[in-house]
């Protein structure tokens, strides 16, 4: 692999995380320092060390699927073409298996269907362990998918976002380690040549199954205009939290309607309650306020798809949405099976009309590279030949050296090189400082990244945490936004929590009580949403504009300020 080009293309990154080392030199006593020098002479020390970071065969990481022969199936096609629905139906004829997603709420679906189907199923995320009695079916989140335990059929789902550059790893990980006899691809038809070429270097054979969307995907001529013209079964997408919420204030407001709200932040069963409001008739809540989240997974009862804007914050700055983004969150609407029978898209304003006809006529451009990331043991081998560095240093310097095929990029890294170098002061063991530094806290969110810390420092100095130490705000209903969002961070830290309860276990012994205590906050949540009332001010505001959608389209230096406001305070909105 080109050294310059990688080296290019991390060019951004790697000045920020210079500047981050020039602020923060390693500590002396870091958890890396502890570790003894090898003996090796200088000369077979660098060779070593080459071999440490040649990543240019991640196949041969899997021993266990490479004793295989696998059958790769994939399955392409546009959303809403039944690729999942197929794949599942194998799963559930075979006489063990695993469903891969890529969200939480993708795997209690499928746990849901296959037990209610008779098909005992397991259910493995980040935060959750359900076991069924008899279970040789298991749904999971895909980076919790084991790279050991044979099966007869696997899914990944949703496999193109093996181009994703943070979380890709997994996706790429699952589909050359997955020791399955018959594996089911499903995603993308953009993804398949980078499939072929990965199948070719497992050894694997691949055949393909080519989909056609169910159900019509119509877009509209005209631009909505204004949110007072929404109707029941309409889906207005938006890329921020707080857009999400002002939106659904000013449905609200005119009467008409009631927005459900649903984006990433929310606990997963309060987006899955608001999810069954909005399917279910009569239930006065029959419109939908969501951010991207929605693209991915909740099959719901949407007839049309609004897009309040067709650019969205990427954490720097405003870019428009790709086709493919475009494309994912628009065919959420008139899914095969909810009421509607076709679908349709829009947006707010006039001026994206274009740029959404563009859009959905795009053909997707061909994923060219796979995302990849070192196996521990790689790193932890790599950090005993350089026990002058920290992890954060140690990462760096691997991903800096690391050599990688053409068809392979090295994963984004940033977030936990972040927690890494918060928590690098702490006399942590390289395991558990690795642990805690890919564990899912978001390092800028204020809340959720102090609770690490909190909980890191109480393990290195006592060796347990209690779930006490978790309840990170008062918990008691919310009566506002503001509140809403306190309760939204309480909920982030439980789950944090227990992320780190099943891994460190006698570490964080008090899972059963964050457990407990993370379904309370969930309820007032969920409580809290429906009752929620619109902020007087704000709706002035808005109403004192003409249209919501003139608000919006004349006013994005106020969405720039939202976003720089989101960064500073620290929420992941989307
Ligand atoms: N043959 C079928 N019989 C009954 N229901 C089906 C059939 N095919 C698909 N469906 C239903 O249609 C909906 C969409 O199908 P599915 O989720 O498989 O689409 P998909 O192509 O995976 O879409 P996406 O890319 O959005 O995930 C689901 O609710 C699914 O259960
Ligand atoms: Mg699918």
């Amino acid at each position: 692999m080109d050294r310059r080009r990688r080296a290019a293309e991390r060019g951004g990154s790697r000045l920020k995380f210079q500047r981050l080392r020039d602020s923060h030199p390693p500590i002396a006593g870091s958890p890396l320092e502890a570790i003894a020098p090898p003996p090796e002479a200088e000369e077979e020390g660098i060779e070593a060390a080459a071999h440490l970071t040649d990543l240019t065969c991640p196949a041969s990481w899997y021993p266990a699927a490479r004793m295989m022969r696998r059958r790769i199936i994939a399955h392409m096609g546009p959303t809403n073409s039944g690729k999942t629905h197929a794949a599942l139906l194998e799963l559930k004829a075979a006489a063990s298996g695993v469903y891969c997603g890529p969200l939480r709420l993708l795997a209690w679906e499928v746990a849901e269907k296959l037990n209610a189907d008779n098909v005992p199923c397991n259910l493995i995320t980040g935060q959750e362990r359900r076991t069924v009695p008899g279970a040789s079916h298991a749904a999971c989140t895909v980076e919790m998918a084991s790279v050991t335990r044979g099966v007869e059929v696997a899914v990944v789902d949703e496999v193109q976002m093996l181009g994703d550059g943070s979380r890709g790893h997994a996706f790429t990980r699952a589909l050359l380690g997955l020791p399955a006899a018959t594996l089911h691809l499903c995603g993308d038809a953009a993804a398949l040549p980078l499939l072929r070429q990965l199948v070719a270097d497992a050894g694997d054979t691949l055949e393909v199954r080519t989909y056609e969307r169910l159900l019509p995907l119509v877009p509209q001529s005209a631009a909505l205009t204004s949110l007072k013209s929404v109707r029941r079964g309409d889906c207005v997408v938006a890329f921020s939290r707080r857009d999400v919420h002002a939106i659904k204030r000013v449905i609200d407001t005119h009467g008409a309607h009631q927005a459900c709200i649903v984006y990433g932040a929310l606990p997963a069963e309060a987006r899955t309650q608001q999810a069954t409001l909005f399917n279910a008739p009569r239930t006065g809540f029959n419109v939908m306020a969501a951010s991207d989240a929605v693209g991915m997974g909740l099959n719901l009862n949407i007839r049309r798809v609004i897009f309040s804007s067709m650019e969205k914050f990427d954490g720097t700055s405003f870019r428009p949405l790709t086709p493919p983004e475009v494309k994912q969150i628009a065919g959420r609407a008139g899914r095969f099976g909810s009421r509607y029978s076709c679908g349709q898209v829009t947006c707010l304003n006039d001026a994206d009309m274009a740029y959404l006809h563009a859009c959905l006529g795009a053909e997707n451009p061909a994923l060219e590279r796979a995302c990849l990331f070192p196996r521990y043991q790689q790193l932890a081998l790599f950090a005993e030949q350089h026990p002058d560095l920290n992890l954060p240093d140690a990462l760096e310097q691997f991903a800096d050296r690391a050599t990688l095929s053409d068809h392979f990029f090295f994963s984004d890294y940033e977030a936990m090189h972040k927690l890494a170098l918060m928590l690098r002061h702490l006399p942590l063991p390289l395991r558990d400082a690795y642990t805690f530094a890919i564990s899912p806290a978001d390092p800028d969110d204020p809340i959720v990244s102090s609770a690490l810390l909190s909980f890191a420092t109480a393990y290195s100095q006592r060796g347990t945490v209690s779930a006490a130490l978790a309840q990170s705000v008062p918990v008691r209903p919310a009566r506002n936004e503001a509140e809403l969002a306190s309760l939204e961070a309480a909920y982030a830290v439980l789950d944090l929590y227990v992320w780190l309860s099943h891994r460190l276990e006698d570490g964080f012994p008090g899972r059963t009580a964050a457990m407990q205590q993370r379904a309370a906050v969930a309820g007032l949540v969920e409580e809290a949403l429906p009752r929620i009332l619109a902020d007087p001010e704000a709706i002035s505001k808005r109403c004192a504009s003409d249209t919501v959608a003139s608000y919006f389209h004349h006013c994005k230096f106020l969405l720039c300020s939202l976003a720089v406001d989101i960064l500073a305070s620290g929420r992941n909105n989307n």
